[in-house]
C-alpha cells in the first residue's frame, strides 16, 4: 500500500503508519510524511472504493488542477512543514530574502559558530574590495602617468622644462606599494582566506594608513568607475578599520548586505513560524494556527541545480516554489553556457522556464518575486526599459501633470510602476503559456524586511488558499495577483 502511494520503499525499510496517516520508519521518530495527501493513496482508495478520511476525500468535482495532482500541505495539522523552496538566476538576490527570513523569523538567526564563519567571509571581502581597489588605483596612476607624459614631451617640444617626477595623486610610498603589490598577489592566487585569522592581528595598521592615503581617498572618489567594485563594497569599506579589527562582531545588517554568506552550492534552509501579528482575539483562532503552522525555507544557487537543473527531483514535496527575479537587470549582460554576452533578464528568463517546466514540478504553484524594486526605481527614470529586447513593446503613456516619479497622488502611477506591473504580466502570459496556470506575483526589496515578510506572508497565503479553498478559481483577472500584492510594501 505505501509504495502504491508513492512512499520510497528501497532496501525494504518497515515503517509504522498512524491512524492520522503520518508514517516513520521503524525505531525513528521522524515522521517521513502523510499517506492521506498523497496522490497514489487517493488513487488507490479511489479505485479500489477504499474509505478515506473525510479532509482527505477529493469529492468536490470542481478540484483546481493544481489541488488535484498534488499532495496538499495541511495547513492546519501541526507537525508538518510546509516546504517553500526559493531560486532564481545568479545575484536576483535569493541569499538576501533567505537571510532577511532569518533575521525576520527566528531568534537567533545566526549560530555563535555561524556568526564566526561570517565575520571571516565579510573580513575576506574587505580585503578583496580593498585589493580591487588598489588595481583601479594602478590603472588610474598608469593612465595619469601617461596623461603626464603627454603633457611634459608637448613642453619639451615647447622648450619648457618638466616640472613634475612620476608622481601623480594616484601614487604611493615604497611600504604601502609593497603591501598592495603582495595583497594583489594573493588575490591572484586565490588563497586570500589563508591569510586569516592572523591578517586581523598583523596588517590592520597597514590597512588603517592604506585607507587615510591619499591616493586611496582620489581612487575611492572614482569607484564607480571600477567595475568589478560591487555597489555593497561602500558599506564595508567605510568601516573597514572597525570590521578588520579582532573584536569585530557583525551586525544582523552587516549580515544581510555580506556577500558569499551561503554555502558555496547555496544550499541551505531554515524552518520557522510567522509570528502572531497581534495578541489573540478570544475566537480568532485562525492567527493562532498561522503562528503555529511551520514552515521551511529551502534555497539553492542555480549553479547546485545542475545540468538542465536535474537535481530539483529533490525537491519534489515543496508546496510551492519562489522564483526570485532581480528588476535591474534589464540593462545588464552576463555570459551565458556558451560564453555568450546575453541580457541577464532574458538568462533569468530561461532559468525560470527550465523550473517551471521541470517535470518535478507539474502542476506546482509557482510566487514570482520581482526584486530590487529599490533600484529598479532609479534606473527606470534614466535608462529605458526598452533595452530588454524582451520588453520592446513597452510604451507607457505618462501623464504629463505626474507630480513626481514615485507619487501616486490622483491614481498616477509612477513610471516604475507601470514598468513593473509590464514585467509581471509578461511572466505572467509567459507561465501561462507553459503550464496553462495563473502565477502569482509579488515586487520586492530584498533589503528591507517588512517587504520581504509581505512577499513570504503573500506565499503563505498561496498555500493556505490551496488547503481552505480547493476549489478556488485560478482563472483569474491576470493582474489580481499582481495587484493583491503589488501595493503591500
Ligand atoms: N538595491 C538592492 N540590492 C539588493 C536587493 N536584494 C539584493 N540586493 C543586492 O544584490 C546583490 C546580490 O544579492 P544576493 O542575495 O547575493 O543574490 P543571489 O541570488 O544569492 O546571488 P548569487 O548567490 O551571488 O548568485 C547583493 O549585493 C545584495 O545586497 C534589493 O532589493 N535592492
Ligand atoms: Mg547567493
Amino acid at each position: 500500500m505505501l509504495q502504491l502511494a508513492g512512499v520510497q520503499c528501497a532496501g525494504n525499510p518497515h515503517f509504522w503508519v498512524n491512524e492520522d496517516g503520518s508514517y516513520q520508519e521503524e525505531g525513528q521518530k521522524n515522521t517521513r510524511g502523510y499517506i492521506w495527501g498523497k496522490a497514489g493513496t487517493k488513487l488507490v482508495c479511489a479505485f479500489l472504493s477504499l474509505p478515506v478520511p473525510s479532509r482527505y476525500s477529493t469529492s468536490c468535482g470542481f478540484l483546481s488542477s493544481n489541488v488535484v495532482a498534488r499532495t496538499v500541505p495541511d495547513y492546519t495539522d501541526h507537525g508538518v512543514v510546509h516546504k517553500l523552496l526559493l531560486v532564481g538566476y545568479s545575484g536576483s538576490g535569493t541569499s538576501t530574502i533567505f537571510k532577511q527570513a532569518k533575521i525576520l523569523y527566528k531568534s537567533t538567526p545566526f549560530s555563535e559558530k555561524e556568526r564566526g564563519n561570517i565575520k571571516l567571509t565579510i573580513q575576506t571581502n574587505v580585503y578583496a574590495y580593498l585589493g580591487i581597489l588598489l588595481e583601479g588605483r594602478e590603472r588610474f596612476e598608469e593612465e595619469s602617468l601617461g596623461n603626464l607624459k603627454k603633457n611634459q614631451s608637448l613642453l619639451y617640444t615647447t622648450g619648457t622644462s618638466p616640472k613634475h617626477g612620476n608622481k601623480t595623486v594616484y601614487s604611493i610610498g615604497t611600504r604601502l606599494k609593497a603591501f598592495s603589490d603582495w595583497l594583489l598577489k594573493t588575490m591572484v592566487s586565490g588563497k586570500l582566506d589563508a591569510i586569516f585569522p592572523a591578517a586581523t592581528r598583523e596588517y590592520t595598521p597597514l590597512i588603517e594608513e592604506l585607507w587615510n592615503d591619499s591616493a586611496i581617498k582620489a581612487t575611492y572618489e572614482r569607484r564607480n568607475e571600477i567595475e568589478m567594485l560591487p555597489s555593497v563594497a561602500s558599506y564595508f569599506l567605510e568601516r573597514a578599520i572597525q570590521i578588520l579589527r579582532t573584536d569585530y562582531e557583525p551586525s544582523d545588517i552587516d549580515i544581510l548586505y555580506a556577500e558569499g554568506v551561503t554555502s558555496s552550492n547555496g544550499l541551505a534552509s531554515v524552518e520557522f513560524s510567522f509570528p502572531q501579528s497581534a495578541p489573540v482575539e478570544a475566537g480568532d483562532t485562525d492567527d493562532l494556527h498561522d503562528s503555529l503552522a511551520r514552515y521551511e525555507l529551502i534555497t539553492i544557487h542555480a549553479r547546485g541545480l545542475g545540468d538542465n537543473c536535474k537535481w530539483l527531483e529533490m525537491f519534489e514535496d515543496v508546496g510551492l516554489v519562489i522564483f526570485c527575479v532581480s528588476l535591474s537587470d534589464y540593462n545588464q549582460f552576463s555570459t551565458d553556457g556558451n560564453s555568450c554576452l546575453t541580457n541577464k533578464m532574458i538568462l533569468s528568463r530561461k532559468l525560470f522556464e527550465t523550473i517551471v517546466t521541470h517535470p518535478t514540478f507539474e502542476q506546482m504553484d509557482f510566487l514570482l518575486l520581482l526584486n530590487k524594486m529599490d533600484e529598479f526605481e532609479e534606473k527606470i527614470e534614466h535608462i529605458p526599459l526598452t533595452q530588454c529586447d524582451w520588453f520592446s513593446d513597452f510604451h507607457p503613456i505618462i501623464s504629463h501633470n505626474r507630480p513626481g516619479s514615485n507619487n501616486n497622488i490622483n491614481n498616477n502611477p509612477s513610471l516604475s510602476q507601470l514598468a513593473s506591473h509590464y514585467i509581471a504580466v509578461k511572466f505572467k502570459r509567459l507561465y501561462s503559456s507553459l503550464t496553462g496556470q495563473n502565477l502569482y506575483v509579488s515586487l520586492v526589496k530584498g533589503l528591507e524586511p517588512d517587504s520581504v515578510d509581505a512577499s513570504l506572508k503573500y506565499g503563505k497565503e498561496i498555500l493556505k488558499w490551496n488547503e481552505e479553498k480547493p476549489n478556488f478559481s485560478l482563472s483569474d483577472d491576470s493582474m489580481h495577483s499582481i495587484e493583491a500584492s503589488s501595493f503591500s510594501h
